[in-house]
């Protein structure tokens, strides 16, 4: 689905690479997680690989398309794409009509529109939100209507910086839900994340950037568990994983898989 070979990139005005000969393969299907310090080059690499920035040197491939020369429109009808800060993608005075928006510009019938909003808005919980204004929402609803643009468009890639932050213990729930349905539908997605425990709970695959360069590449277990990360700093392990290495044990990241297990030992 989307392949970045040898991917390097420095912001200008500046000597050093920001990403230096970075390489990446995401199967279509495929969750990945994208973890590292603060300045590691995330957001960057999520914005080369939206179209947003143009490397220096290599070539990324989106479904078979050199992406460099794929216009605007083309890389819409691929890629979906939440930013950290979700409510300045928001323009509409009403929930309904953000959602509908892109629908209209992809000409769909009125009843196809109608139906793929009304799924959209009862997936992300905001079916009794759809007529207010989204500047009247709190963060955490105005984060799922921005989710639930995405939703309605279907994009086949998804790429997703932080989705998880400003959400309650509610909404983030509504979120977690919205992301399984989102993998249940094959859906391939690329998302940033500090939090360990939520990339440990949905991603098989897992990212550890660091300076610009790919440091690990792995299950959770083998990336989060990794030294770099178990050494104090700003990305602590998950908690069953500090669990599971406390104990000197290997089992599951969900807290269900984890009971299990250790109900049948
Ligand atoms: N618009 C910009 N102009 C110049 N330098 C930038 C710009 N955006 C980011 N950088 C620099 O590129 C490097 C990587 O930043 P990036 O935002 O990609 O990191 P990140 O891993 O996403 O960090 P964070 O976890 O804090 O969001 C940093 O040194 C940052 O200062």
């Amino acid at each position: 689905m989307l392949i970045l070979d040898n991917l390097s990139f420095r912001w200008p005005g500046t000597d050093s690479y920001c990403l230096d000969r970075l390489s990446l393969h995401l199967q279509a299907g495929e969750q990945v997680a994208l973890v590292g310090d603060n300045g590691a080059g995330k957001s960057t690499l999520l914005r080369l690989a939206a179209g947003l920035l143009n490397a220096e040197k290599g070539l990324i491939t989106l479904a078979g398309n050199n992406l460099s020369e794929m216009k605007a429109p083309q890389r819409a009808e691929y890629i979906g794409i939440l930013f950290q800060e979700a409510e300045k993608q928001i323009f509409h005075t009403k929930v309904r009509d953000e959602i509908t928006f892109g629908l209209k510009r992809q000409r769909l019938s009125k009843e196809e529109i109608d139906r793929r909003t009304a799924r959209a808005l009862d997936l992300c919980q905001l079916t009794e939100l759809a007529d207010s204004h989204p500047l009247d929402l709190h963060a955490g609803q105005r984060r799922m209507v921005a989710v639930a643009c995405l939703t309605a468009l279907r994009p086949p890639l998804l790429l997703l910086d932080e989705p998880s932050r400003d959400f309650d213990a509610h909404w983030l729930s509504v979120f977690e839900h919205w992301l399984n349905e989102t993998r249940s539908q094959g859906t391939t997605i690329l998302t940033i994340s500090h939090d360990l425990d939520f990339v440990a709970r949905h991603f098989s695959r897992v990212i550890h950037l660091k300076n610009g360069a790919i440091a690990h590449d792995g299950s959770p277990s083998h990336v989060l568990l990794a030294t770099e990360l178990q050494e104090p700093g700003p990305l602590p392990a998950p908690t069953l994983n500090s669990l599971n290495h406390a104990l000197g044990i290997d089992y599951p990241q969900t807290v269900e898989g984890w009971c299990e297990a250790w109900l049948s030992r």
